[in-house]
């Protein structure tokens, strides 16, 4: 089993799923999407599986999802930003090529107003951005491999930055 060439975890809105397509077209590899997993096979939005089903029944889903792509998927893979909470999902992602992509909420904030709605982040954005982030720091630190800055850059400075990191070589 090899597993994905690159990992990409890191909380709502930094861009896993934006920079993950960028990274893939250069590496010449698909890009995977744990929540377009979820989505597919739930058949409704993510927003829709918190409101009808609640958050610990999407973070199942979650669960499985990402023990899936991790066991079957060889390119670039992007988590959703909750999913290192399952310690299961940790274990499975230690010593793996994962980045750990961050920036601050004034950013993140910005860039989740102008996205599809985060069913976490709906009241309150910013006290709710940073509790998240204060809780999962520690989690997302223990899994990276490498952490990189995306607040000042575009997605493809991300992607400049995370073939540095990990010594990456275009397709
Ligand atoms: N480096 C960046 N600079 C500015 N906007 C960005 C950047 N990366 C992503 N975005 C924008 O931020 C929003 C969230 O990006 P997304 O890739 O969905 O994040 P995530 O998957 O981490 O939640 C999108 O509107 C995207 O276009
Ligand atoms: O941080 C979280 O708990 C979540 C992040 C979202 O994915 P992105 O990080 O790709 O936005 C999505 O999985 C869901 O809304 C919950
Ligand atoms: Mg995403």
């Amino acid at each position: 089993m090899t597993g994905p060439a690159v990992i990409l975890v890191g909380p709502m809105g930094v861009g896993k799923t934006t920079v993950g397509e960028v990274l893939a077209k250069r590496l010449g590899v698909d890009c995977r999407d744990t929540d377009q997993d979820i989505v597919e096979s739930a058949g409704k939005p993510i927003s829709e599986i918190f409101l009808d089903e609640g958050e610990e029944h999407f973070r199942e889903l979650e669960r499985v999802a990402v023990r899936k792509a991790l066991s079957e998927h060889t390119g670039v893979l992007a988590l959703g930003g909750g999913a290192v909470l399952a310690p299961e999902t940790r274990e499975l992602l230690a010593g793996g090529p994962v980045v750990f992509l961050e920036m601050d909420v004034a950013e993140a904030v910005k860039r989740v107003g102008l996205d599809a709605p985060r069913p976490l982040l709906m009241m309150n954005p910013r006290k709710q951005w940073r509790e998240l982030m204060d809780a999962r720091r520690p989690l997302y630190t223990e899994v990276a491999r490498a952490v990189v800055g995306t607040g000042d850059r575009t997605p493809d400075e991300v992607a400049d930055e995370i073939f540095d990191a990990l010594e990456l070589k275009p397709s």
